[in-house]
C-alpha cells in the first residue's frame, strides 16, 4: 500500500488537490482519510465550551486513533472511522467502515507534525496558499458550508487559527517532498502529483 500525507493550511485546497488526484489517476483502489474526522470527541463538554475550543493545535486531534487506523489498513485491516461534525464540534456517533485499498491519503492540516504519523508516510506533500487567500476561502466556506458567521470565523482566525498556524503548521512544510502551489488552479502541479504517484505504485 502506497501511503500519502497531504498537509497545508485551512483553506490551502488539500480537499480540492486530492478530489483532482482521484480524477485524474482514474483507480478504483484509493482510501482518503481526513484528519477531521479524528478531531477528539470532547462530549464531555457543553457545545458552548466546545465552540471555544482551539481545533488548530496537534493536541486537538486523536492521533493514537488515526495511527492506529492508518496501522490497521497497511496491515489489510478494515477500519471504523468515525464520522464529526463540525455544527456541534463532536463526533456524530456514526461511523463508516473502510476497506483497505492500494492507496491511502492521510489529509489534514496537522498530519505533517506528528513524529509517529510521519513515519508511516511513503510521500509527504504541503499544498500553499497564502494566507490572506486562505482567510478569504475559509470565510466562503465555513459561512456557506460549515454554519459559521463571518464574526465567528475572523475571532477564531486571529485567537487560534493563525497563531497555530505559524507555530505548528507552517514549519510541518519542511517535512513535505513535495510543495504544490495553490494560489489558483495549477494543472501542472497536478499532473505532476499524478505522476509521482504513478511512479510510486509501479514500485509498490
Ligand atoms: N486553486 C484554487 N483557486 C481558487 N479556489 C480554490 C482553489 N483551491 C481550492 N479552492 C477553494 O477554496 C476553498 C477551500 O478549499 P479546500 O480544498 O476545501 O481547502 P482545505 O481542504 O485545504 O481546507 C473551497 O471553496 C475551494 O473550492
Ligand atoms: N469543530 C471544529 C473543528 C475544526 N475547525 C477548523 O477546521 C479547520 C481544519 O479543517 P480544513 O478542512 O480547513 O483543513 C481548522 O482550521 C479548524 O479551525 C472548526 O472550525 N471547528
Amino acid at each position: 500500500m502506497l501511503v500519502i500525507g497531504i498537509a497545508g493550511g485551512t483553506g490551502s485546497g488539500k480537499t480540492t488537490v486530492v478530489d483532482k488526484i482521484i480524477q485524474q489517476l482514474d483507480i478504483e483502489g484509493m482510501n482518503i482519510l481526513s484528519q477531521d474526522n479524528y478531531y477528539h470527541d470532547n462530549h464531555n463538554l457543553t457545545l458552548t465550551e466546545r465552540e471555544a475550543l482551539n481545533y488548530d493545535h496537534p493536541k486537538s486531534i486523536d492521533f493514537d486513533l488515526l495511527i492506529k487506523h492508518v496501522k490497521a489498513l497497511k496491515n489489510h485491516e478494515p477500519i471504523e472511522q468515525p464520522i464529526y461534525s463540525f455544527v456541534t464540534h463532536g463526533r456524530t456517533g456514526d461511523h463508516v467502515t473502510v476497506e483497505p485499498k492500494n492507496v491511502l491519503v492521510v489529509e489534514g492540516i496537522l498530519v505533517l507534525t506528528n513524529k509517529e504519523l510521519l513515519k508511516e508516510f511513503d510521500l509527504k506533500v504541503f499544498v500553499h496558499a497564502d494566507s490572506d487567500e486562505r482567510l478569504i476561502r475559509r470565510i466562503r466556506r465555513d459561512t456557506q458550508e460549515r454554519g459559521r458567521d463571518l464574526n465567528e470565523v475572523l475571532h477564531r482566525y486571529q485567537t487560534t487559527l493563525k497563531p497555530m498556524h505559524q507555530e505548528f503548521i507552517e514549519p510541518s512544510k519542511n517535512e513535505a517532498d513535495l510543495i504544490i502551489p495553490n494560489m489558483r488552479q495549477n494543472s501542472v502541479a497536478i499532473d505532476f502529483l499524478t505522476t509521482v504517484i504513478k511512479n510510486s505504485l509501479r514500485k509498490h
